[in-house]
């Protein structure tokens, strides 16, 4: 795969766990990362012939403020500002280097850190957002105030002014973010999305014109002449709760095994993908089953993302 990629300069991932549950209610997420590699990624990519390094983040707990009330609607926001301030820079420095950037969240709200971090290293990057929800709540208009909902709102430039996010840079151009698999959106969220004329398949759109064609009008929209670097941010709540349900916010109706997994090959194939994101594992929900399938299948994404299926 990286001898025709045309942006990374080795066979080379940097697999970055971020154990954070800060940005929604339920504790488990922050395992989700340990799970995934105790499931054996890492040998995996290296069967695979990746040069392949990991870094856990185990202390990113420590980064908690004694006191953290909620602030204009938002809730733990400096832990939350913290965590991905940090987080941040080291996915910068990885994608610098020329590096595939895996991360493994933890909650969605990680994505401040990896969208600031490969858009710092890859301004003209874009964004392929695969998720149940739209995660573009403002902090006027979250009605949960959980920031794992909202962080596509700073990352654009479309919120409000919050005192902790002061350091997000809105590195994402409207037009260079799509949606893929959306089917819970906020009504709220439904007016930003239109307002800002960004392009969302829903299920409906997957439903109507099949997976393959989704993903190719979703890449001619974000990415018309293929020639610009691809972040995919992949929310396991994205797929049908009968294949992925240890995750926080499941919704009925996702997407299949398969169609997941298209949409990390046929990116993949671009030889375009930058950094992907495996995001909302939580390993504590449902039974021992479920929590089984949700990592393989997390696993299973992340490889597809580098390659795997390409022959
Ligand atoms: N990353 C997620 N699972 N996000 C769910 C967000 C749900 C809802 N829209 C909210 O703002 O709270
Ligand atoms: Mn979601
Ligand atoms: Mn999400």
């Amino acid at each position: 795969m990286t001898s025709q990629h045309k942006f990374l300069t080795s066979k080379s991932v940097s697999v970055v766990g971020v154990p954070f549950n800060g940005g929604q209610p339920r504790t488990g997420v922050e395992e989700g990362p340990i799970r995934l590699v105790e499931f054996g990624l890492l040998e995996q990519f290296r069967e695979m012939g990746y040069e392949t390094e990991y870094e856990l983040n185990e202390n990113i707990a420590d980064l908690r403020p004694a006191e953290d009330p909620d602030t204009l609607n938002l809730k733990q926001p400096k832990y939350v500002s913290a965590v991905t301030r940090v987080v941040s820079q080291q996915i910068l420095k990885r994608a610098q280097e020329g590096k595939f950037v895996l991360t493994l969240g933890g909650d969605h709200s990680v994505a401040l850190a990896t969208v600031s971090g490969v858009f710092g290293a890859y301004p003209d990057a874009c964004l392929v957002w695969v998720d149940a929800h739209a995660d573009i709540n403002t902090p006027a208009s979250t009605d949960s105030g959980n920031i794992h909902g909202c962080p596509l709102s700073f990352l654009t430039g479309i919120a409000d002014q919050h005192p902790d996010f002061d350091w997000v840079q809105p590195l994402l151009k409207t037009n260079r973010l799509v949606y893929i698999g959306l089917r819970d959106v906020d009504e709220a969220e439904k007016k930003i999305i239109r307002d800002a004329g960004i392009k969302a398949f829903s299920m409906h759109h997957v439903d109507k014109f099949g997976i393959g064609q989704v993903v190719e009008m979703a890449l001619n929209h974000v990415n018309p002449n293929r020639d610009l670097p691809i972040h995919l941010s992949f929310d396991v709540d994205a797929l049908d709760p009968s294949v992925a349900p240890s995750t926080g916010t499941p919704v009925r109706g996702g997407l299949t095994f398969r169609e997941g997994h298209y949409i990390c090959e046929a990116i993949a194939e671009t030889g375009l993908l930058v950094a992907a994101d495996i995001m909302e594992v939580n390993p504590a929900l449902e039974d021992t089953d479920s929590v089984f399938q949700t990592v393989q299948v997390g696993c299973s994404l992340a490889r597809c993302c580098l390659g795997e299926a390409l022959l």
